[in-house]
């Protein structure tokens, strides 16, 4: 999904001041004076890890692919754990507690109550009901407000609709949620829960087989989480139809070196993975019938974190 709402990466009090004691090297005092500050560390970092996804994208096409969670298995709990990539260097001393140093995939379709999920997907589906992509890609981030429709996005809080929409219980169904996962994703990942933040976007997804119409409508592009989103530390996805029954395609892919491992959707199914590059992944084209799941994300820095969307406006 390309709710690609990148954050503005100074905190609310930062200024452009220039450092007391000048330690800049000649090209940084070079682009300091004209006005623009290059980050040579981050564009190199980019592009490394641009050229990394292009290689490991290359040979995922002749992976074999291995069912890491089928949607006819009831998996209680199921974690591997896989070796971290070197995203987290310089944030492991910064948040230290909470950036990953176990790293690894945990799934598990016992955590969330089909109550909760059948509530969570009326909600998906009420909200979404008042706009909709006119590609195959839709969401609703409950925090921001921001709703597909058409060939771009509205703000579902400013729609006079919306009032009658959601309720006080709506939230308080997505708050509790994402508690259990808060809470499983610190228990398996060896974190504390305290230091791990809900951060944006946070949304519902609905995936129909439309073709394209926009960027936005092209979720199946390999990414890493932390790349395309920047606050992301652990990634969550709770998934509220199933696969092969509702929809077919559509299945969660993470490339690895040795073979692709599916997560199939089902309906309740939470997926969990680490938001760096050892989980590099994408989704396949849905071919028919209509996918819904939320995207419910983790962050380790207090400046990137969000309070629960709540009933307001
Ligand atoms: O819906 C999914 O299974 C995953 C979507 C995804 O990879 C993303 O939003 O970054
Ligand atoms: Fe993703």
């Amino acid at each position: 999904m390309t709710v690609k709402q990148r954050t503005n990466r100074k905190s609310p009090g930062s200024t452009n001041a220039v450092p007391r004691s000048d330690t800049r090297n000649g090209s940084e005092r070079e682009s300091a004076r004209s006005g623009i500050r290059i980050d040579w560390r981050r564009i190199i970092t980019r592009m490394l890890m641009m050229t990394a996804i292009m290689v490991a994208v290359y040979f995922s096409k002749a992976n074999k692919t291995v069912q890491f969670a089928k949607q006819d298995e009831e998996i209680g709990k199921k974690f591997v754990e896989i070796s971290c990539s070197e995203d987290y260097a310089e944030e492991l001393r910064q948040f230290r507690g909470c950036t990953p140093r176990k790293c690894g995939r945990m799934v598990s379709d016992s955590l969330i109550k089909p109550g909760e999920v059948a509530a969570l997907r009326n909600i998906a589906e009420r909200g979404l009901a008042l706009g909709g992509s006119s590609g195959g890609a839709s969401i609703l981030d409950l925090h921001s407000g921001a709703l597909s429709q058409g060939n771009a996005f509205v703000n579902i809080y400013k729609l006079e609709t919306s009032r009658k929409i959601f309720t006080g219980e709506d939230f308080k169904i997505y708050s509790h949620v994402k508690g259990k996962i808060q809470h499983a994703i610190a228990d398996h990942f060896g974190i504390d829960k305290g230091q791990l933040y809900l951060t944006h976007p946070t949304f519902f997804s609905r995936i129909t087989s439309a073709p394209p119409k926009t960027i936005h409508d092209e979720y199946w592009h390999p990414h890493v989480d932390k790349e395309t989103y920047e606050s992301f530390h652990y990634t969550s996805l709770l998934y509220l139809t199933d696969y092969g029954q509702e929809f077919e395609g559509g299945r969660f892919v993470f490339i690895d070196k040795d073979s692709n491992k599916t997560v199939e959707p089902r309906r309740g199914r939470v997926s969990a993975f680490t938001s760096g590059s050892e989980n590099l992944h994408y989704v396949e084209q849905v071919t028919r019938g209509t996918r819904y799941a939320i995207t419910v994300s983790f962050t380790c820095d207090p400046k990137h974190a969000i309070e629960d969307p709540k009933l307001e406006r």
